[in-house]
Formats: C-alpha cells, structure tokens, sequence
C-alpha cells in the first residue's frame, strides 16, 4: 500500500456541479490520486462512516496504483442515461444532455413525492424515446413492500427491464419479487443496496432475492473485487458508478467491460445490460477535457487524465480539502491495519 505521505502528496479535492440535485446534493466532491499507474478516484459521499470510506479507498488504490489489474484501451461500454427525479416537464432537458442512448433508468420512489409522479416521469421517458428503448426505474429503497408491489404492477406497462432496489434488505426484495411473479407482473428485480451495503454482497444471490445485481467498483472494493462479486452470483450484473468524476467513470468502464464478458452467459441480453456509466452527464463541469459522457451511447475505455485548468477551477474549498485529507488520513490507517 502507498505510504499516507505519498497519497496526501498526489490528492487533489474537487467539488463538481450537477445540472440537477441528485442524491439530495447539488455538488459532489471526490478526491482523486494522480497515481504511477493511472488516474484514480475516491469518492465515498460525505455522511458514509469510515470503515465503509475505506472500502472505497481499497478500489481507488487498486486503480491507481497497481499495475497488476488488468486494464483495456481498446473499444466503448454502451451506457444508459440516467433521470433524476425530476418533474416529467424536465425530462426532455434532461436526456437532451445523454447522446445516443438506447437505455435509461429512472429515478421514483422520491421522498415527497407520489406514484402520479413517477408514472408521469416514465411515461415521458417512454414517450420521448420510443417503444425500442430499454427503461429500468430506481427506486433507492424508497418503498415499502405493499407500495412497491403497487407501483411496479402500475409502471409495468411502460415495459421495464427491471426494478432496481425496490425495497430495502434482502427479505422484503425476495418478497416483492415473489409477489410480481404470483400476479404475473412481468418487471424483474435487480438488487443495488442489498449489494454495495452489504457485509456479504453474495447474500442476495444465494436468497434467490433478485433477477439481477448492480455492482459498483468503489463500494465493492476495486474492479477486481467486484468483477468477483458478480461472476459468483451467478446472476446478469450491471456495472453502475456512484456519481462519478469521469476519472471513477473510467474505473468502472473497466469493470462493465470485465463484467460483459460473462453477464450473457447468466441471462443478461446480447452484450450485457447497459452501464449505468453516464452519469458525467449529470454534471455541468468536469475534471478531463471533454468529459467522459456518452457519445452515441457509449463511453470509451481509454485511459484518462484530468486537465490541470479543470482541477484548478473545480478545486474544493480549503475546509473541504481539509476535512478530505483527514479522512484519508483515518481511512489509511484502517486500511493499512487491516490489509
Ligand atoms: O445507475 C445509474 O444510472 C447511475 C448511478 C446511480 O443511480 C447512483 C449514483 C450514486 C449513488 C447511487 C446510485 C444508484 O444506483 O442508486
Ligand atoms: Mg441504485
């Protein structure tokens, strides 16, 4: 592992702005390593504990600094556009920022909002991308088991690939997804939460609880860790990012490209699901010129580097940069204690 003095040498703190709030934040903040290896990102949100950031930083060392992971140059990972839980009128707007996409997952289940709401927002999503696009909604645990059953019986006839984390923890999701299936509802369940949050990520697959699962790199531990967590589940696997700078949306282009690989084999269509990796779209400004955002639906695998004006100009607060070299500082020796 890289000696804290090293990191704290190569961190850069940067605040991005999104065009919409999401997650309940209208700036994301991410430090990022100008590694020997490549560029590399960590970005736990601000109210995660340290033993849960620390996972984060295992991934962004792996990217940064170990020439061992296995990397490609070559080709693109199809990605889909992401909706925030916008007002249906914003919608337009909001994809008008994803070119190419041919998939897009929507955000419902908002806190102070309703199932009209939702149905709105996806109905337009439909309607602006016509009936071959492939919609999946995101519900980040915001219902309950009765509510969901509901909702995902009422959004069904806007055809949906699945239903990302309808519910919270692995019993209410086995539990809606029986319930779909006795009905007939013809909408899957994809696990995101019961995944990334979990102190085992295989949990799920063994419970039967869901059709499909999101993995993530950073939450998981690095794209090797999380390529295993989805080769063991057995299960069609989504790579998504947490709301990446481009740098982390590079890591997990590598991932979506090592997940591919076998996610056919476990059911998932011709070329794996699309990548929830267009999330650079969501910000008005980002740290590598261009920004790694879909063109033509798809971002490529290149390696990336931010632009010293861009890292300068996004440059965190000094109190912010501050309070993430701490961090580091406390998720290092957590790191290095148990590594
Ligand atoms: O998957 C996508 O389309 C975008 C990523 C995304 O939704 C997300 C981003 C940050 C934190 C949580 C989530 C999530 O999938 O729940
Ligand atoms: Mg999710």
């Amino acid at each position: 592992m890289p000696p804290l003095d090293e990191l704290l040498t190569r961190a850069h703190v940067v605040a991005l702005p999104l065009a919409a709030r999401f997650r309940g934040v209208t700036v994301r903040e991410a430090m990022l390593f100008d590694g020997p290896v490549a560029w590399s990102e960590w970005s736990p949100f601000s109210e995660y504990d340290d033993a849960e950031a620390t996972t984060w930083l295992a991934a962004a060392l792996e990217f940064g600094f170990d020439p061992s992971l296995a990397r490609l140059a070559d080709g693109a990972v199809a990605v889909n556009a992401t909706v925030p839980a916008v007002p249906a009128a914003d919608v337009a707007g909001v994809l008008a920022r994803y070119d190419g996409c041919r998939t897009a997952k929507v955000k419902v289940a908002e806190r102070g909002q309703s199932l009209a709401d939702d149905l709105a927002r996806v109905a337009e999503v439909r309607r602006i991308m016509g009936p071959d696009a492939r919609l999946r909604v995101d519900s980040n645990a915001g219902w309950g088991v009765p509510e969901a059953v509901d909702a995902l019986t009422a959004l069904a006839e806007f055809e949906l690939e699945y239903a990302e984390q309808p519910v919270p923890g692995i019993g209410a999701l086995a539990e809606v997804r029986r319930v779909l299936r006795a009905r007939g509802v013809p909408v899957r369940v994809a696990a995101d939460e019961a995944v990334r949050k979990a102190t085992d990520p295989l949990a799920v697959a063994r419970a039967g609880a869901a059709d499909v699962i999101i993995v993530k790199a950073q939450p998981l531990g690095g794209v090797r860790r999380a390529a295993a967590v989805a080769r063991a589940a057995g299960l069609p696997a989504t790579v998504s990012s947490a709301l990446d700078t481009s740098v982390g949306i590079a890591m997990g282009a590598q991932l979506a490209a090592a997940v591919a690989g076998f996610s056919e084999e476990f059911g998932a269509p011709a070329g794996g699901f699309d990548a929830g990796l267009g999330t650079a779209s969501l910000f008005t400004d980002d740290v590598t010129a261009p920004p790694l955002r879909p063109r033509g639906g798809r971002i490529p695998l290149a390696p990336v580097s931010p632009d010293r004006d861009a890292l300068a100009r996004l440059a965190a607060p000094p109190e912010r940069d501050g309070w993430w070299r701490e961090r580091l500082r406390r998720c290092h020796a957590l790191l290095s204690a148990t590594a």
